[in-house]
């Protein structure tokens, strides 16, 4: 087993509860997250060096709040509780939670008030991300308060003995400066972890999984020639070879010269059995008449398997799909403790009835980790630095009922919108820059004559997770390049509009 030290974070339930586990692997230990609920056998069979409850929604004094089994208390494993963690630590060993009169959000000075092992070597005074509404008014026999604010009398508190500690704060994030060195002495000076895991290690471990899991049996892997699948079927092919083929759909959602550019660069580079497939009209004739943002995705998500299940047929039994799935799509589409935001049409768009075994090595990842993979894959940087382009394309990116009109619009717009991007050498920098078309008409006046037709919206955003992004400050002269031409020379189009929303509140894409 390479991944011999393990710290494993229990979810109770928070939009950005993953970022916990990532943390603790850019320390070079790896960790995983499981839900709260995980029986303790499988727990302990799992061997962790340390556990974290994460936060979470719920107040633990709730009927139906979510628990755990306080035998794992007793396993002399270290354990960390964050925030509704640290609370569900103080309430199942008898300290007290209350609802707070004074709720904490936000930035909060967090002075330390007992130097032991988890604040180890750190200042007095710290800022802190605080984000509760209930505090800690009691705590446990055994445990001693190690760091108060002005709002929260135990904003951390440990038991030295029996190895658990609690913040009230949120040490994953960034906001919170001693953030990293907290977790660091929680899992080198409590949890005793060496950290010699990397993402060489990961893939090692993947391969020798997919090994494990596929047999001698044939695989089948969607491939879009986006980063995400791109680095699954390199894994996948290192693992098993020419067992793997590769299947490419067009489903006529693709931006201009997409389909022939990922043929170029896939036949030429890699040496894989690959497949192509025009399904246009198969996805067209699906689409038709839709314009509710959801039932698009899971007509998408669903059209998707069902082409791959026809070229499965063509090509002898597969049993297995690969995808390039990542965390953000995951918990986008919603787990049993997190909401749908939007169902990622490989995730809570895929069929109920779906036959193949999912291969996804990428799952537990985000995708500046997924990048870091693929650059030790040996993947040309041309592909690491892909922006992402949503499996459902062009679909979602036409606001409201999809016909071939729009989609010809769409197309040139957006291509002029990444060739301009790319001329101002700002492509690696943006994470994301489209082009969107709303099914609505404005006024222009173009050559003394009255237009009637739609605008564009073009969305740039910055971001490293695609968990939250910000509207990219480009250039004025740049957008002005960029609604010049699009006006110019997208017949149909008479207005260009820049959308400078983050995220939250708005998403990246607009459906
Ligand atoms: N046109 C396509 N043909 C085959 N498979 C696809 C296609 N589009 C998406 N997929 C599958 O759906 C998965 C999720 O799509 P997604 O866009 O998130 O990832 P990606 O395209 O691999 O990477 P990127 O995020 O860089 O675009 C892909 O990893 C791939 O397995
Ligand atoms: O493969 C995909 N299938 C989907 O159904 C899907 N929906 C959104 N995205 C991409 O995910 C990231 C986050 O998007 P949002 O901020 O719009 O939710 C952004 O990078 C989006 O482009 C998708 N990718
Ligand atoms: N972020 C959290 O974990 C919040 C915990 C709990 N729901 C509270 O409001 O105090
Ligand atoms: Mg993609």
């Amino acid at each position: 087993m390479i991944q011999d030290e393990l710290i494993l974070v229990l979810d109770f339930g928070g939009q950005y509860n993953q970022l916990i586990a990532r943390r603790v692997r850019e320390l070079n230990v790896y960790s995983e997250m499981v839900p709260y609920n995980t029986p303790l056998e499988e727990i302990k069979a799992k061997k962790p060096k340390g556990i974290i409850f994460s936060g979470g929604p719920a107040s633990v004094y709730a009927a139906n709040a979510p628990k755990v089994d306080k035998e794992i208390f007793e396993l002399g494993i270290p354990i960390l509780g964050i925030c509704y963690g640290m609370q569900l630590i103080a309430h199942l060993l008898g300290g007290e939670v209350k609802r707070a009169e004074k709720r904490e959000y936000g930035k909060a000075m967090v002075e330390v008030r007992q130097e032991n092992l988890l604040f180890k070597g750190l200042a007095q005074t710290q800022q802190c991300w605080m984000s509760h509404g209930d505090f800690i008014s009691g705590v446990p026999e055994g445990f001693v308060a190690c760091a108060y604010t002005e709002d929260t009398p135990y904003a951390a508190f440990a038991h030295q003995e029996k190895k658990l500690y609690g913040v009230q704060f949120h040490p994953e994030v960034k906001h919170t400066h001693y953030g990293m060195e907290i977790l660091k002495n929680f899992v080198f000076n409590i949890c005793q972890c060496h950290g010699q895991w990397s993402m060489g290690s990961f893939i090692d471990e993947q391969v020798e999984r997919i090994r494990r899991q596929v047999g001698d049996k044939k695989v089948l892997c969607a491939l879009s020639g986006g980063v995400d699948s791109s680095v699954a079927a390199v894994l996948v092919h290192k693992a098993i070879g020419d067992r793997l083929t590769c299947v490419y759909v067009d489903h006529g959602f693709m931006r201009k010269g997409e389909s022939e550019q990922v043929k170029a660069t896939f036949s030429g580079k890699f040496h894989m059995n690959l497949v192509f497939v025009n399904a246009r009209d198969r996805f067209l004739s699906k689409i038709a008449g839709i314009s509710d943002p959801e039932t698009k995705r899971k007509i998408i998500g669903n059209e998707f398997i069902r082409t791959f299940e026809d070229e499965a047929k063509k090509l002898g039994k597969m049993d297995f799909l690969v995808q390039g799935t990542l965390y953000s799509d995951v918990i986008e589409s919603g787990t049993g403790t997190a909401a749908t935001i939007k169902s990622h049409h490989n995730v809570g768009g895929l069929p109920e009835d779906m036959e193949f075994q999912l291969i996804e090595p990428l799952r537990l990842l985000f995708k500046d980790e997924v990048r870091k993979v693929g650059r030790e894959l040996g993947l040309p940087e041309e592909i690491v630095t892909r922006q992402p382009f949503p499996g459902p394309g062009l679909a979602i990116r036409i606001i409201g009922e999809i016909t071939e009109e729009k989609l010809n619009i769409l197309r040139e717009a957006d291509a002029i919108v990444l060739d301009e991007i790319r001329k101002a050498g700002l492509y690696e920098f943006i994470w994301q820059s489209f082009a969107v078309l709303p099914s609505i008409k404005s006024v222009g006046v173009m050559g003394d004559e009255r237009t009637y037709a739609y605008p564009i919206v073009l969305r740039a955003v910055t971001s490293d997770d695609a968990m939250t992004a910000d509207w990219a400050r480009l250039p004025y002269e740049l957008l002005e390049k960029i609604s010049n031409r699009i006006v110019n020379e997208v017949p149909q189009v008479n207005r260009v509009v820049y959308d400078i929303t983050s995220k939250p509140p708005a998403t990246i894409e607009w459906e």
